[in-house]
């Protein structure tokens, strides 16, 4: 029951991007990609999702379904794929735009069971409040969040989310990391978000994969892996780590974050006159 990488490369011509990556996501298990822009998260994850072929290496499934290797139809009803631009062109309302994550489904007309799935997926994403707004009139958030519910209601096994908070504000950020959380567990996905947010991370995966220039340098538990050295290296960056509420975070430290730790200079509080032999208070 997982979801297995093996040795994956994927360029672009002939630039290899993703350079022998190995990993795997169980079923249940919300796992985070990061690494610094353009370190390969985005390619690794279309790959995953049929978007993008690989060279060699391989990605299987619950021991052997070799996923680049299925119809489009199998493949969506194993893998749900969340982009990370929007793109909602159509001239659908919002309803009809999460029933797409329905299509492998039903044949020419979506049964009851469809609806059920897509007003679930709705409510779990507070769309439900929007009515039936036509999707080009969204804003970018509300538009990211139809994007997830879409994936959602294609009731996957595998749930790969690019970057799904990046357009939301701190209410849907943390509504949408609790939600992929939940439906990891709850359905038992195999889930993998790519986030740039270290602290996001550690508050909502089990394990993260650090990808630096298209390999795996680090896989466990965020608090297990994050430290000063990795974060240095990776995003060349000098960090703290502090602990909050039972995760780990990280704290960038800046020349004045590092001038707030000093202690502040040494300065007396009188001055000595030795002309006059004594010390005498200032004013
Ligand atoms: N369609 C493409 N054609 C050619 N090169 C591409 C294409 N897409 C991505 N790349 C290159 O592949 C590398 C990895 O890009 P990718 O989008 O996978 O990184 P990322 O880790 O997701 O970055 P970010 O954090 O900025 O989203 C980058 O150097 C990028 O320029």
């Amino acid at each position: 029951m997982t979801l297995r990488i093996d040795s994956l490369v994927v360029g672009y011509g002939k630039r290899e991007v993703v350079k022998g990556a190995t990993l795997q996501v169980r079923k249940g298990e919300l796992v985070g990609l990061l690494g610094s822009n353009g370190s390969g998260k985005s390619t690794l994850i279309k790959t995953i999702a049929g978007i993008n072929r690989h060279t060699r290496g391989s990605i299987t499934w619950n021991g052997g379904t070799d996923l680049a290797a299925l119809p489009r139809r199998e493949l969506a009803k194993i893998v749900a794929y969340v982009p990370q631009s929007i793109g909602l062109s159509f001239a659908l309302d919002i309803k009809e735009a999460v029933l797409l994550g329905r299509t492998p489904y039903f044949g020419t007309r979506p049964r009851d069971d469809d609806w059920d799935h897509v007003e679930a997926a709705m409510r779990l994403l507070g769309l439900d409040e929007l009515g039936d707004r036509a999707v080009t009139e969204l804003s970018g958030g509300q538009g990211q969040r139809v994007l997830i519910a879409r994936a959602l209601a294609q009731d996957p096994e595998i749930l790969l989310l690019d970057e799904p908070t990046s357009a939301l504000d701190i209410r849907y950020q943390w509504q949408t990391l609790s939600v992929a959380r939940a439906v990891t567990r709850k359905n038992n996905v195999a889930g993998v978000i790519a986030i740039h947010d270290l602290n996001q991370a550690a508050r909502f995966t089990d394990r993260v994969v650090f990808l630096h220039d298209g390999e795996v340098i680090a896989d466990g538990p965020p608090a297990d892996v994050y430290s000063p050295e990795l974060i240095k290296r990776v995003y060349g960056v000098d960090v703290e780590l502090s602990a909050y509420k039972g995760f780990v975070q990280v704290h960038p430290l800046s020349e004045h974050a590092e001038h707030h730790h000093r202690p502040a200079p040494f300065a007396p509080a009188f001055t000595p006159r030795p002309a006059e032999g004594r010390l005498e208070l200032q004013a």
